[in-house]
Order: structure tokens, then C-alpha cells, then sequence
């Protein structure tokens, strides 16, 4: 039985009519093909990644599983079409505090079109992409049993301006992050710190990005993903990064990704200054949207 994705933070979503990914009860997540090029750009990028030996184990793990194509009922009630057959990131999670930051201060391949280039420009110099060589496309963090999670409106993530960033990164490794005091960052050691936290695996991958030259991921996420839950009973807190949207992935031609690696660089720093300086909340109040 395919339904819609409990935890999906961002891109196009099912729901309404809408097409957008499904997931089964076998840890798959379903993503339809949109029907112009990217639909046909991604299906090759995870045919060829997948068959891609140079790719190290390490670095393979940052990717979903991919499980080829296959013909399913598309969300929006259209009939048949083609889905991405994926792991299902959240598959293993109970209440994931689940984060998509869209990296590079560039969103669109140098071969996209002058109108899809206007629109990518236009949204990267509205928000921080262009500032920080990020931006955050959209979360929810979990608070507890009673409040569940803070799932904000798109309209408002995409209105984040630097120093939102700066507290969300906070607020994200905070037990009040809907509180209008300072976000306390008390998972903030557990979730971004430690040897296999986010932190350590936003290293390893900047490693990667340090030396491969064969691919350019212009619009691609980086998923962070932890459990509250298991932190706060003393278990591990699951953290994981993954990446995800390769719709405009373009070939490197034997030159570094800079605009990936710059986008990554700067929001290493920025979790990093919270592991230095978990006290120092840059702006006060909260981001919550009106009621
Ligand atoms: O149209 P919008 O403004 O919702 O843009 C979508 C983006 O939302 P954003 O505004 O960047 O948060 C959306 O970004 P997220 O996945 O939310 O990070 C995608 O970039 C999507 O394009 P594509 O399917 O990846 O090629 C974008 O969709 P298209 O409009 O390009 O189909
Ligand atoms: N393999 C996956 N497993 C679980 N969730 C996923 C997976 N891929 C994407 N998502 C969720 O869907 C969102 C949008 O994914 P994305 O591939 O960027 O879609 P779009 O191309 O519509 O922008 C992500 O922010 C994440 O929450």
C-alpha cells in the first residue's frame, strides 16, 4: 500500500491532487519523474552512480539507494507513471528532526534554460543562498509527545535571512526550538558533535568534494536527520546526512565543484561555531509564524 511521506520537508509534495513522492511499508520512497528533462536527468544520474565503481563505500552511504524505475500510479491521479525506486531515508525513524539545505549560491545547471536560469537567479539572490552559499528549503523539528513537531510554512523558510539560518541551525539541536527564549542547543554535542556525527560526515564528504572532478550537483540537498527521542533516552541519536535531488546534476569536466564545495564549506562553519559556542544565540525570539 504506497501512501504520502510523514516526513518529507521539502520539493514537490503529494497531497491535494498534487503529484509528489509515495513510500510503502517496506522502507522504499517513490519519487515520479516530472516529465521534462529532469525527470530523465536524474534516472541517469542514479543509473550511473550506482554502477559507478570509483565511488567509495564511505561516500556511497551519503546517497539513497537507488532500485531502478518503476510504473506506479502517480499521486496526482493521472494514471502510470515512471518513479524513481529509492531508499526511504526516514524508513528507520520514529520522530525525525529532519533538515534539507539546498546547497551552492548557484541552483541551476549551465545548460538549463535562460527562462529556468531567471527563475533559479531570482530565488538565489532572495534568499541566503547567495550570502551563505546555502539555503534551508525546509524542516520540522520535533519538539515532544504534546507539541509533536514544528513543521513551518515554506513561505516562511523561504523568507530566512541569514541570522534565521544562524538560529535555526540552533533551534534544530535545541529542546525548545519553538520557544521564544534562547534555543538551548542541549543535543547540540550528541547530534552535530562527536565522531559520527554531522559534523565529522559533512567533513568526510567535504573530503570528497575536495578531490572529485566528474560531477557538479547544481540544486542538490543535504539531508540532516537525527531521533529526539533515542538522544534523550541515552541511545544513540541516529544522526545522518544524506543527499538527495540530482535533477541537475552536470558533468565536471575534470574541475572542482566549487559551488557545492564553497556551500558546504560554509555550513560546516556554521555547525561548527555551535559545537564552539553553544550559548551564543545570535538573534533573539522565535521564527513562528502568526497565528
Ligand atoms: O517552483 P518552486 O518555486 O516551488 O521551485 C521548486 C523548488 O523549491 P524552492 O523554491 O527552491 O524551495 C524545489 O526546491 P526544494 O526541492 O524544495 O529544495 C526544487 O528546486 C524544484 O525544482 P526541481 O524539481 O528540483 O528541479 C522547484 O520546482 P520547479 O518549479 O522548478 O518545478
Ligand atoms: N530517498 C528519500 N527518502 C526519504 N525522503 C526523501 C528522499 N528523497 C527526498 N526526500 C524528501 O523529499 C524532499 C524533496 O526531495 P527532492 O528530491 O529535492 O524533490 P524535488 O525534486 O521535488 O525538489 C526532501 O526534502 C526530503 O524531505
Amino acid at each position: 500500500m504506497l501512501k504520502i511521506p510523514s516526513h518529507q520537508v521539502a520539493g514537490h509534495q503529494a497531497g491535494d491532487g498534487m503529484l509528489g513522492p509515495l513510500v510503502d511499508d517496506s522502507g522504499r520512497f517513490y519519487k515520479p519523474l516530472q516529465s521534462d528533462a529532469r525527470g530523465s536527468q536524474e534516472v541517469a544520474f542514479y543509473t550511473s552512480f550506482s554502477s559507478n565503481t570509483r565511488i567509495p563505500d564511505h561516500i556511497r552511504r551519503f546517497f539513497p539507494i537507488f532500485y531502478g524505475t518503476q510504473l506506479l500510479e502517480a499521486s496526482d491521479g493521472s494514471g502510470l507513471l515512471p518513479h524513481l525506486v529509492l531508499q526511504d531515508l526516514a524508513f528507520n525513524f520514529v520522530h525525525p528532526s529532519v533538515m534539507d539545505v539546498k546547497i551552492g549560491s548557484r541552483t541551476w545547471n549551465p545548460l538549463a534554460s535562460e527562462d529556468y536560469i531567471q527563475k533559479c537567479l531570482k530565488k538565489d539572490r532572495e534568499t541566503t543562498s547567495l550570502p551563505l552559499g546555502f539555503r534551508i528549503a525546509g524542516f520540522q523539528i520535533y519538539e515532544n509527545k504534546e507539541s509533536g513537531f514544528w513543521k513551518p510554512d515554506r513561505k516562511l523558510v523561504m523568507g530566512f535571512t541569514v541570522d534565521d539560518v544562524r538560529s535555526v541551525l540552533r533551534k534544530f539541536v535545541s529542546s525548545n526550538p519553538c520557544s521564544d527564549s534562547d534555543p538551548d542547543c542541549s543535543f547540540a554535542s550528541i547530534v552535530y558533535g562527536g565522531s559520527t556525527g554531522i559534523l565529522a560526515q559533512l567533513l568526510e564528504l567535504k573530503a570528497w568534494f575536495e578531490d572529485q572532478t566528474t560531477l557538479h550537483f547544481y540544486s542538490c540537498s543535504v539531508i540532516m536527520m537525527y531521533e529526539k527521542e533515542a538522544a534523550l533516552e541515552g541511545r544513540t541519536s541516529g544522526a545522518e546526512v544524506k543527499l538527495v535531488d540530482f535533477a541537475h546534476v552536470a558533468e565536471g569536466k575534470g574541475v572542482i565543484d566549487h559551488n557545492f564545495l564553497g556551500g558546504l564549506c560554509s555550513l560546516i562553519k556554521l555547525v561548527s561555531e555551535i559545537l564552539t559556542s553553544p550559548d551564543e544565540c545570535p538573534i533573539k525570539g522565535g521564527l513562528r509564524e502568526p497565528e
